[in-house]
């Protein structure tokens, strides 16, 4: 398929991001380009202290302090005010964290459900959303299981349904699977890429692990504050 004129869901053009230290100026991000397709399953990969969670976090609209531009469906953050910002993250992103993030004194349900209510889905649709999304995922008995009741790999499954929940065009995740044991990530990590080509939408998924990158759509890997 020619895909000249779709627009990416994300375009980062020339990102700098510097941090002082101590005195001295540390250059984490230093002129990254990047754009991502609808639809398309990215890897960052980069060793510790690379730089992906600096630019997770530039591309999630979370912090400021960075030069360069960074577009979302078309619309330039630069040139939108902090209520506009938040309407893109809003309305254009997803954030799977790990599982400690969870509201705790929440059941795993009201976890999913929480996020498309603030979005202003209402809360009959929310719910089942929630439960569609959990079923998919094999939670369809946990779904009134706080997170300290659940297993660290249903908690991340939780994790997993709540970014999704709001039909993001693109899902950020800054080591998704990083505290499971290697046969739980292997597994959720399947269930989260299949979900997430099921619907449709784009990701970028800042991980160490070489293995698990190889099964995204495409491969970026930090090297000295550039994407190689
Ligand atoms: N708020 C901050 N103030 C000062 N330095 C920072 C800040 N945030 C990040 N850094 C520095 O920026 C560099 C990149 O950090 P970052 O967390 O983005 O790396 P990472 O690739 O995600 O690492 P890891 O894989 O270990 O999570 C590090 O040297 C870190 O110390």
């Amino acid at each position: 398929m020619n895909d000249l004129g779709v627009k990416p869901v994300v375009e980062l053009k020339a990102l700098t991001r510097s941090f002082e230290q101590g005195g001295e100026r540390i250059d984490v991000l230093r002129g990254v380009d990047l754009a991502i397709r609808p639809g398309e399953i990215v890897a960052l990969l980069g060793p510790s202290g690379s730089g992906k969670s600096t630019l997770l976090q530039a591309v999630g609209l979370l912090e400021g302090g960075f030069g360069g531009e960074i577009v979302i469906a078309g619309h330039s953050a630069e040139k939108s005010n902090s209520r506009a910002r938040t309407a893109l993250r809003r309305d254009h992103l997803g954030f799977v964290y790990q599982f400690h993030h969870l509201l705790p004194d929440f059941d795993a349900l009201e976890n999913v459900v929480l996020p498309q209510l603030v979005a202003g889905t209402p809360r009959a649709e929310a719910e089942a959303r929630a439960q569609e999304l959990l079923v998919a995922l094999g939670l369809g008995h946990r779904l009134d299981h706080r997170p300290s009741q659940l297993s660290g790999g249903e908690q991340q499954r939780v994790a997993v349904a709540r970014g999704l929940a709001n039909k993001p065009d693109l899902v950020l995740a800054d080591e998704p699977t990083g505290n499971l044991d290697e046969a739980t990530s292997d597994r959720v990590l399947a269930e989260f890429l299949s979900l997430v080509r099921g619907e449709g939408s784009a990701a970028l998924i800042a991980t160490h692990n070489e293995r698990l990158a190889q099964k995204m759509d495409r491969v970026v890997r930090l090297h000295e504050g550039l994407l190689a």
